[in-house]
């Protein structure tokens, strides 16, 4: 229940609302309890007119004056009640508009506390959780949790107050029939608390099995294309299957449990009610009571009822609201490992990249990605990064841009640790075009606009479309930077996608701009256009081209051949032919490929 906790403060953002909606219930309540006795009145009240209408047997006019009256009266107390019921729903009414509404409040915040926090997370922590466990946190936790803050504490409050209310009026007329009425009652509360709690345990199994066939059915219907080819079909088929009927068997138990939940709630009521109904009669004859005061207490024991009922169902409702929300403060516990030092910080960078001696583990398989790695660029500086598959390319990237804290050396921009330079300043000034593209489900032009600081207009996002050699491409298209990318719009090409992905950085104006492989799914032509924007707009912008390929068209200032995580040759295009190593056996595969 301590997790709860972190709860007050959004409460307390709403307090107005919660006292208003205790306040309506409270309200709704004794408008409910005033019914049974204005019944216990008319019915007192009919039994003494009949018995006078029968005594009056000779006396016609008297007999006929009796009847008029019985059936004014009558009418005057169902006009009570009908406005006691209204009176009561109207509070009612207002009690859910006030409570319910605040809960959906709260979720909303709570959604957009969690989410924020989520963002503002470093990629160690994206690594360590699945994709599947955030979303779930962040849906249906929050619903669980709203479930406390909503349901809960409506019926916590009208639970209180119409115990005390009923209690109240049933003590006013008879301690002894109030016991004796009230004796199933707490039995009814523990039992529902069982059943409740079983009926919780079941369903989340069968929760967990739901979100099993979703992922099944998932998989298979996005590696369509693999199950084809390799004519699996009836073996999905027939997996799908299994795990279908382990779900239909758990929702058969549930079933099963779920029948005895209305069942037990109408005997203990029948039980109540006999009771009642018994003892009571007994006073009526002893004279303590009248014959109304039965019907008023069948009616008090009916009021109980779903508010006892209810003692179990938000015991249960608390425990998974508490379970929920540790899953939620667990993570929102976990703090940022990239810290920003100057949040506010906004100015452009010079571009001199210098790193230290840099080493760098992956946290969390321990893998030594970076070793020693030394070297200076000057601003305006081109350098291409070349090494076998896992050599540590993309690491060096990820570590510029802060996605990691180097775990050894250190990282200079313009001559400062990196660690101590406003941090989104950083990212905002770097262009990364990252290895693995990433498109939106958006506009083409949305997404190349998604890196553009301000809203740029669609002339600047075709301009910057041509220097990524992809504008051609997207004419083609039938709605061209109109049209949907991702998995309800057209499909790009992996090389389209890596141009779309280099115009998102450069409409950023950069800085820097890094290349991870984003030239692997070009052609040479294509390849010559883009490059040819390097030479010439980013000039003297400083470019990493992280590459498996060798590029004629573009002069580096330094080209480093990584293995292993560490420098195995540094220098220009001619220092490295010459040194006879790695590099120059790519040059000459390459050449032999182009001849
Ligand atoms: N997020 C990660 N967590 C743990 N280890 C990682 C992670 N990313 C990469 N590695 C490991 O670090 C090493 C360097 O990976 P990196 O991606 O930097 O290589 P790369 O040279 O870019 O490879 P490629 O050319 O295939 O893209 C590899 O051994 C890889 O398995």
């Amino acid at each position: 229940m301590r997790e709860l906790k972190f709860l007050n403060q959004f409460f307390w953002n709403y307090r107005g609302r919660l006292l208003l909606g205790v306040v309506f219930i409270c309200l709704s309540n004794y408008f409910q309890v005033l019914q049974p006795q204005v019944i216990r009145e008319a019915l007192d009240l009919v039994i003494e007119q009949l018995n006078n209408y029968r005594l009056y047997a000779g006396f016609g006019d008297v007999r006929d004056e009796y009847f008029g009256i019985l059936s004014y009266t009558l009418m005057f107390f169902g006009g009570l009640v009908l406005l006691l019921a209204l009176l009561m729903g109207f509070f009612l009414f207002l009690t859910r508009q006030t409570i319910i509404v605040m809960s959906r409040l709260i979720e909303y915040d709570l959604r957009e506390v969690i989410f924020d926090h989520y963002e503002n997370l470093s990629l160690d922590f994206y690594k360590r959780n699945n994709t599947g466990d955030l979303m779930s946190r962040i849906t249906e936790d929050v619903n669980k949790v709203r479930m406390y803050l909503g349901p809960a504490v409506m019926y916590c409050a009208n639970l209180i107050s119409t115990i005390l209310l009923v209690v109240l009026a049933m003590l006013a007329v008879s301690p002894t029939l109030t016991l004796y009425t009230l004796i199933p009652l707490p039995l009814l509360a523990i039992s529902i608390y069982y059943v409740s709690n079983v009926i919780h345990t079941r369903s989340t199994f069968i929760q967990q099995q739901l979100s099993k066939l979703t992922s099944i059915a998932q998989e298979v219907f996005s590696g369509i294309r693999v199950v084809k080819s390799y004519v699996r079909e009836e073996q999905q088929v027939n997996y799908f299957a299994e795990e279908s009927d382990r779900y239909k068997n758990m929702s058969m138990n549930l079933a099963k449990v779920d029948a005895w939940f209305f069942p037990l709630m109408v005997f203990m009521v029948g039980a109540s009610t006999i009771i009642t109904v018994y003892v009571g009669g007994l006073q009526v004859v002893a004279g303590n009571i009248s014959a109304g005061n039965i019907a008023e207490f069948v009616i008090y024991v009916n009021m109980l009822t779903w508010p006892v009922t209810a003692i179990g169902w938000i015991a249960s409702i608390v425990q998974q609201a508490a379970a929920s929300q540790k899953r939620i403060n667990e993570f929102l516990t976990t703090e940022t490992s990239i810290k920003d030092p100057a949040p506010d910080e906004r100015r452009a960078l010079r571009g001199e990249v210098t790193f230290e001696h840099v080493a760098f583990t992956y946290p969390d398989t321990g893998i030594k990605a970076l070793k020693d790695v030394h070297f200076h660029l000057k601003a305006g500086e081109k350098m291409a990064i070349i090494g076998r598959t896992g050599s540590g390319k993309t690491t060096i990237a990820d570590l510029l841009v802060r996605m990691y804290d180097v775990t050894g050396g250190r990282i200079l921009i313009d001559g400062k640790d990196i660690r101590e330079v406003g941090l989104s300043n950083l990212r905002r000034r770097i262009g990364l075009v990252p290895q693995d593209v990433f498109l939106f489900s958006d506009t083409i032009h949305n997404n190349i606009a998604f890196g553009a600081d301000h809203d740029p207009s669609r002339e600047e996002v075709e301009q910057f479309a041509k220097y990524a050699s992809v504008y051609e491409d997207i004419q083609d298209i039938t709605l061209g930077f109109d049209a949907m990318v991702g998995e309800r719009g057209v499909t790009l090409s992996g090389g389209q996608k890596q141009r779309v992905s280099i115009a998102r950085a450069l409409i950023k104006h950069p800085d820097i701009v890094i290349l991870d492989d984003s030239l692997s799914a070009v052609d040479t032509n294509t390849e010559q256009r883009i490059l040819g924007y390097f030479n010439e707009a980013l000039a003297d912008k400083t470019s990493i081209i992280i590459t498996h390929r060798i590029y004629g068209h573009l002069k580096f200032d330094k080209i480093i051949v990584l293995e292993d995580g560490g420098i195995a040759e540094m220098g220009t295009h001619e220092e490295l032919i010459a040194n006879g190593g790695y590099y120059s056996e790519i040059v000459e595969r390459q050449m032999a490929e182009e001849v």
